[in-house]
């Protein structure tokens, strides 16, 4: 039998700056070439268990220690950052605080320089996974000012180039446009097959990860291991959602029809779910009897975009440009396409953080004619990465500060934010500092922080990336229950199921232009725009094709609409 590459024995961790061990008698082996999926809810310890992997724990985060944890047979009390640098690569969730390069190309090169390579190896390394990953036109450019996928796809051809025994993937998936987020999940497979590396993948997005081979997943909640099991058993006994963790949606679309899971041998995937007759009658009559929500008409413009655009240098292969649009006062538009497209780059021109080519009108008022502050009073931002809007020390001061500078009274601002810390999640932290948040509940806090003010315009650039499912349907039901009141949303997001939930409308751009405006179902339905702004096709979709059922978008926006019901009910 193989020795374990990783042992945790009895293990447990408690952070000195915390009352209760965040880890508890964590019992876990995990041998040399097995592919582990580490899921559970936020803050239920998962980067914590990263952070011993790569020795973060004990030799930066200092704590109490108890138990043992071997890393490829060294005792992490022991070892040095150093020495389990060449046993574990790391992707971690903040890719920002990983750049040590000036350049792309020097940040993919950094680890290989560390391991003394020659300089032609090194070329030729960099020159395959820049290639692989199509980050070529990107090398030159610094790594602070890529889009949020660019970065996430840096750190990866960081951590591929490098080779090392055990890769540790920490939310690799959370920025991604869907298309290259299956490429990722497939390049991960195949690179650990070329040099049979231990992978371990934390994520949220349970079903992405399984699009491809898994050994195990292993389920944390509160500290504790409570599940760890081959992907069919873990699905069977149906614990995913029972800690917030969302099952993957053709599981709950054969649920809603009515189809035994029990009876199905093996559901860890759509192309093992056995092709009966009785199945896809069951599915049909289903969709059948489902009733399509009331649609609201009749909207006031609130946001008007003439010929909007940016470049950030002439270096720039793809700048924004051109993009006209009116969005409705009670509008609920997603914004989706390719990572780099120019996504955030319309959000910072709305809100005037960067200059406009063309021009922006709110109502019947020019943009160009009011301050920021003026601005913000109007529309609500809330940033893809939560560190660069954080400047309080504390939860509460945080989610109070708008209310604050806008001299509203103590007493009512308390009000507020408990409100809303207790929407996002939050409200069992409300005495906290910010330092002690996981990263998915930094991100909410800045959630919380916009929400509160209650703006008429409310942008949020990709607000559920790392979030559970249960922080994101709060946080989702919220913004439609906002919406309901007649607030208008934006949202920057990669999650299809997301924008065919909850928007009525999608923006889709890819390569610095607004490629379509229309209702999301209508954009997935076309294979041409799915492919150019490099989306996905729901795993919905995928079960009804597998059945033959008539129609599959209908089937979808049935599996939408039932959902819809059912939050009104
Ligand atoms: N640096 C730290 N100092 C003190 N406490 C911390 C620190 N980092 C994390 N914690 C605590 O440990 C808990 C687990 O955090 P961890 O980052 O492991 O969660 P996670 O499961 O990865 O969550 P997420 O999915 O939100 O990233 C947090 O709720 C927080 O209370
Ligand atoms: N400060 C900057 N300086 C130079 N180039 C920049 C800067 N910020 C963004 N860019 C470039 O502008 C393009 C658009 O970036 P933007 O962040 O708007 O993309 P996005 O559609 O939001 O992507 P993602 O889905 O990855 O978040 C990218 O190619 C990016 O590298």
């Amino acid at each position: 039998m193989n020795k374990p590459i990783i042992q945790f024995k009895d293990f447990s961790f408690k952070y000195d700056s915390q009352a209760d061990p965040t880890l508890k008698h964590i019992n876990l082996e995990i041998n040399p070439g097995e592919k582990i999926l580490l899921a559970g809810p936020s803050g239920s310890g998962k980067s914590t268990i990263g952070r011993c992997l790569n020795g973060l724990i004990p030799n930066v985060d200092h704590g109490e220690l108890k138990g043992t944890c071997l890393v490829n047979g060294k005792d992490i009390t022991k070892a040095s950052l150093f020495d389990l640098s060449f046993t574990t690569s790391t992707i971690l969730q903040d890719s920002d605080s990983q750049f040590i390069g000036m350049t792309v190309g020097e940040d993919i090169a950094f680890s290989l320089e560390n391991d003394c390579f020659t300089r032609e190896t090194i070329h030729q390394n960099v020159d395959r996974w820049a290639t692989e990953l199509k980050l070529k036109d990107l090398l030159k450019q610094a790594p602070q000012t890529l889009s949020g996928g660019q970065k996430q796809m840096v750190v990866l051809a960081g951590v591929l180039v490098d080779e090392s025994p055990i890769l540790l993937f920490d939310e690799p998936l959370a920025n991604l446009d869907p298309a290259t987020g299956l490429k990722t999940i497939q390049l991960i497979d195949q690179i650990q097959k070329e040099v049979n590396a231990t992978v371990i993948i934390i994520e949220h997005r349970v079903e992405e990860v399984l699009a491809r081979h898994v050994d195990r997943i292993v389920l944390i909640s509160d500290g504790e291991i409570i599940a760890d099991k081959a992907p069919n058993a873990l699905l069977h006994q149906d614990l995913l959602e029972s800690v917030g963790v969302r099952s993957p949606l053709y599981i709950k679309a054969l649920e809603k029809a009515g189809v035994d899971l029990k009876q199905l041998p093996d559901i860890s995937s759509i192309d093992a779910l056995p092709e009966e007759k009785n199945i896809a009658e069951k599915l049909q009559s289903w969709e059948n009897k489902q009733v399509p929500p009331k649609q609201k008409t009749e909207k006031q413009p609130l946001l008007t975009l003439k010929n909007v655009g940016h470049r950030y240098n002439k270096l720039q292969k793809h700048p924004l440009h051109d993009v006209n649009l009116t969005i409705n006062q009670g509008d609920f538009v997603s914004i989706v396409g390719q990572n780099g497209a120019g996504k955030t780059t319309l959000c910072r021109i709305i809100c005037g953080f960067i200059e406009n080519e063309g021009q922006a009108f709110f109502k019947d008022q020019n943009l160009a004619d009011l301050s920021i502050k003026e601005r913000a009073e109007k529309i609500g931002y809330v940033m893809q990465d939560p560190n660069q809007m954080i400047s309080q020390k504390m939860i509460f001061d945080e989610v109070a500060l708008g209310l604050r500078l806008r001299n509203v009274p103590e007493e009512e601002i308390k009000d507020r934010v408990y409100q809303t810390l207790k929407v996002c999640g939050l409200y069992a932290f409300r005495k906290w500092p910010i330092s002690a948040l996981s990263f998915g509940q930094k991100k909410r806090v800045t959630i919380a922080s916009i929400l509160v003010l209650e703006p008429e315009l409310i942008i949020l650039d990709e607000p559920t990336a790392g979030q559970d499912w249960k922080t994101y349907t709060d946080i989702m039901n919220f913004l439609r229950e906002l919406n309901q009141r007649d607030k208008t949303i934006m949202i920057v997001t990669h999650d299809m199921h997301l924008m065919l939930e909850y928007s009525k409308r999608s923006l889709a751009f890819a390569n610095g232009q607004l490629i379509a405006d229309t209702k999301p179902i209508d954009l997935l339905t076309n294979a041409d725009l799915v492919k150019e702004a490099s989306l996905k096709q729901t795993s919905l979709f995928e079960l009804a094709k597998h059945y033959n059922l008539t129609d599959p978008n209908a089937f979808v926006q049935a599996y939408i609409d039932s959902e819809e019901a059912s939050q009104h009910a």
